[in-house]
């Protein structure tokens, strides 16, 4: 066998033979440790840009940053080709795809075997969560995709500091194998030439959660490729969640200070692309109110000794929705940007070097390039046709976020107060409704719906139900992810425990406009929800639960008609009862796995509507 030449190394015995194997059976031609290190992330960046898969935006717009543009066939994540392989069936559950783990592996190595060929295989060793945490949350992504590499260092704690504590520890950690499955030699041994965004058409998003372990195959883009995001921090964490009486949730973390000076923190669940960045880093319209960000997709929620739940950010960079991110509606997410370091993938190009989107600038330029690299003007727009794709996205180190939280660099989190669910529903879902109890908050939950987006591939705009916005992303049976919720009450001090709410800010009127301004005006229904939390908000008693009356919100200042503002809270029983069979079927699909107090909730929503 010949030796694979080799950057890098490790003390971690486990670790090193993993690496071995691995290289042994993808073949790549030298194996690359990722340090960490400013030096390492200039030459992989220089590389991308040799190979065509970065182009250097102007530095004087965004410095040290790139554009990317994907196969047009990789630009979401790929729910279909997405598995759960426990070793029995029913613990995937029926929301998730299901193969034995064997027969899986059988598959997943024979695409393996010699996927990397001719390319370089990089081993990052990463954290989620903080290094310095009482049990730090380590893995190590192999792949050979150098994108994933300069991605992953902007979202996730990479590189020495983290080896070297795995070292010390020998620690067990989480294994992440990806490939984009695009060797550089065929089957004759003849090179095949690069393309700037290798990928395969054959895709497999595959998770064994009792070996804690992720195969990724065929795919570039973001929530496929970066192992540390939705597939470690969610799918494998929510299982690892469940044995220890924790929870791994799909929320924004954000910290929200009152003219009073009294501080809550407040943890939100929205599907993909449904606004958690932008809550997160909200831009407040009340006058004294202040909001600063914790964190923007995930949260890690552990029991403090004083009985609350406090939520810990697990990522280091944001990789957020581009489309709809202007000045107007999130300007600290423009700010963040404006700092360079960032990569933007599958956006539009302006001429003198800076990247576009639709709604970044009430204006929209002249001339673009769009996000398949051909011309673009306004005109090209009115049929539609977008410049930048609709899951384009940017990833930019969370510290260059000017409402950062100091609580971020909490390695114990934050307490939180309220849980929010969210979805987009133009109708039915009123602009804000507080549950009775835990187990409501958790029926609330468990129904959540919300009309499909681009984050993933499919149909868009098509009402699902997404449990607590986990639907992609819970690692094991969907039964048994709302029994754990339910349990948490019933372990807990509920008296302590945060108070749940469901919100919508997308419904809309008759003509199809969004009855609520939406983004920063969001502050008046956070500011109700404080003063709920404080006992000093009134609410009116509806059959899905406590809503407030017009006069219960701070309307003070606000561009909004009374008509429209009835709209957008009113709680409407026909609607509602056309829903209860939608809630039904959903509940249908669960069978013995449905947990009674939830079928129990659904009786009585039934009894109030009637
Ligand atoms: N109308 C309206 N649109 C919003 C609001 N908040 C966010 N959006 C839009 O929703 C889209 C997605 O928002 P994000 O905040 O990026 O969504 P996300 O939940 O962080 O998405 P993921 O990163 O996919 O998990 C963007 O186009 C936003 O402009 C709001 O309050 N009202
Ligand atoms: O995972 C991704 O690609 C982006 C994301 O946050 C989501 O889809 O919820
Ligand atoms: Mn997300």
């Amino acid at each position: 066998m010949t030796t694979i030449s080799t950057r890098g190394s490790t003390r971690h015995t486990e670790l090193a033979d993993w690496v071995s194997q691995v290289a042994a059976h993808t073949t790549p031609d030298e194996v690359v440790w990722v340090t960490g290190s400013d030096e390492e992330s200039r030459e992989i960046n220089a590389l991308l840009v040799e190979g065509g898969t970065f182009v250097p935006l102007a530095e004087d717009k965004k410095p040290n940053s790139f554009y990317a543009a994907s196969d047009p066939e990789d630009v979401a994540r790929v729910e279909g080709r997405t598995y759960i392989c426990s070793q029995d069936e029913k613990d995937s559950g029926h929301t998730n795809n299901w193969m034995d783990p064997a027969e899986m592996k059988g598959i997943l190595n024979d695409l393996f075997a010699g996927s990397m060929a001719g390319r370089t295989m990089y081993v990052i060793p990463f954290v989620m969560g903080h290094l310095d945490a009482d049990e730090p949350m380590f893995g190590v992504e192999i792949t050979d995709s150098a994108y994933v590499v300069a991605s992953m260092r902007i979202m996730a704690r990479v590189g020495d500091p983290v080896l070297a504590t795995m070292e010390e520890l020998q620690a067990d950690y989480v294994k992440g194998l990806h490939s984009v499955g695009a060797p550089l030699r065929n089957a004759n041994g003849d090179d095949v030439s690069d393309v700037a965004w290798p990928c395969n058409e054959t895709k497999y998003i595959v998770h064994f959660p009792e070996e804690r372990a992720i195969w990724s195959y065929g795919s570039g883009y973001g929530g496929n490729a970066l192992l540390g995001k939705k597939c470690y921090a969610l799918r494998i964490a929510s299982v690892m969640a469940r044995d220890g009486g924790w929870m791994a949730e799909h929320m924004l973390i954000l910290k929200l200070t009152s003219p009073e000076g009294a501080v809550h923190y407040i943890a939100a669940a929205f599907p993909s692309a449904c606004g958690k960045t932008n809550m997160a880093m909200l831009d407040t319209t009340l006058p004294g109110w202040k909001a600063e960000t914790v964190g923007d997709d995930i949260a890690w929620m552990r029991f403090g000794e004083d009985g609350r739940l406090y939520a810990v950010n697990p990522e280091f960079g944001l990789f957020g929705v581009a489309p709809g991110t202007g000045y107007g509606t999130n300007p600290n997410a423009m700010h963040t940007i404006e700092r360079g370091n960032s990569i933007f993938t599958n956006v539009a190009r302006t001429d003198d070097g800076d990247v576009w989107w639709e709604a970044m600038t009430e204006q929209t330029p002249e001339q673009l390039t769009d996000w398949h690299g051909n011309d673009w003007t306004p005109a090209d727009g009115e049929d539609g046709t977008k410049a930048a794709h609709p899951n384009s996205r940017f990833c930019t180190p969370i510290e260059q976020l000017p409402t950062l939280a100091p609580e971020y660099y909490e390695p114990n989190g934050v307490p939180i107060s309220a849980i929010l669910f969210g979805g987009r529903r133009k109708d039915t879902v009123p602009l804000v409704t507080e549950a009775r109890d835990w187990q409501h908050g958790t029926f609330i939950g468990a129904t959540l719906s919300s009309e499909t987006t681009a984050a993933a591939t499919g149909q868009v705009g098509v009402v699902r139900r997404d449990p607590m916005a986990m639907l992609p992303f819970i690692g094991y049976n969907a039964g048994d992810y709302l029994g754990h919720w339910l349990d948490i009450g019933k372990q807990h001090d509920e008296s302590k425990l945060p108070k749940v709410y469901l919100v919508n800010w997308f419904r809309k009127s008759d003509d199809g406009a969004f009855l609520w301004p939406g983004f920063g005006e969001n502050t008046r229904v956070l500011k109700w929800i404080v003063e709920r939390l404080e006992g000093s908000a009134g609410a009116e008693e509806t059959p899905i639960g406590l809503t407030p009356r017009a006069e219960d919100l701070d309307t003070s200042d606000l561009d909004l008609t009374a008509d429209e503002l009835a709209a957008a809270i009113a709680v409407d029983p026909a609607e509602w009862r056309e829903e209860l069979p939608l809630i039904q079927e959903w509940f249908d699909k669960f069978g013995d796995s449905l947990p009674q107090q939830l079928a129990d909730e659904l009786d009585t929503l039934t009894q109030r509507l009637s």
